[in-house]
């Protein structure tokens, strides 16, 4: 029998559960009210894709943005988790990308569509290698950047985060149970803008970890 590593959970085959709109400021920039409770979509995990392979442009689109997003490793599942014990739930940590087929997304939102063209596509879910829950003591505390060809697009903070990751682990586990190697994105600060192909985009986590990804089309 082969024993699974939560170090490697992108290969598991869980879920990926994001939270939209979480920060006030991306909200704005979007022009979206902002919440007052969670926006929830999701991802597969056919979403994922590692360092040293490329993110692919969808050829249905053709405004591609990032999302520069904490992501939190379930490490013990449930359901209906209390705020008060939620952080018992969580492995680790990691670096995602939340990208965006901007324009399907638009499109979907004026027509009253799900946005899973637009949010679910493969390769859509850039990860970092899992990062211990020690490496994060304070995981609503932590600064987040993603540059495109060197230039800085997003430099943002969790503690800007309109839900707490508590709150978040919670509120999620009452609707959708949380299993061992799933994976919430927890939403994105300000400064998401298009990439291209053959663009170049790095991002990190404090002096933690960065990661680099090339962009394709297919
Ligand atoms: O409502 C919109 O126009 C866009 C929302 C998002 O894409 C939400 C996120 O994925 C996020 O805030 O991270
Ligand atoms: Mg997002």
């Amino acid at each position: 029998m082969t024993t699974r590593n939560i170090t490697r959970f992108w290969e598991w085959g869980r879920k990926i559960i994001c939270v939209g709109r979480n920060y006030a400021d991306h909200a704005k920039e979007l022009k979206n009210a902002v919440p007052t409770e969670p926006v929830l979509f999701l991802k597969p995990p056919s979403a994922y894709v590692k360092e040293g392979s490329p993110i692919l442009v969808p050829h249905y689109s053709s405004n591609l943005h990032h999302e520069v997003e904490l992501g939190i490793v379930i490490g013990k599942g449930g359901t209906a988790i209390p705020q008060t014990s939620a952080m018992e739930h969580v492995a680790g940590y990691a670096l995602c990308l939340d990208m965006t087929a901007r324009d399907v997304q638009d499109d979907c939102k004026s027509k009253g569509l799900p946005w899973t063209l637009a949010k679910a596509f493969n390769t859509s879910c850039p990860v970092s290698d899992f990062i211990s829950k020690e490496k994060i003591p304070d995981p609503g505390n932590v600064n987040l950047w993603l540059k495109v060809n060197d230039k800085m697009r997003q430099n943002g903070h969790t503690s800007q985060m309109i839900f707490s990751i508590p709150y978040l682990i919670s509120y999620i586990s009452e609707i959708i149970s949380l299993e061992e190697g799933d994976l919430i994105l927890t939403g994105t600060p300000k400064g998401v803008s298009s990439v291209q192909e053959f663009d170049e985009l790095q991002a990190g986590i404090e002096d933690i970890l960065t990661m680099t990804f090339k962009v394709d089309r297919l």
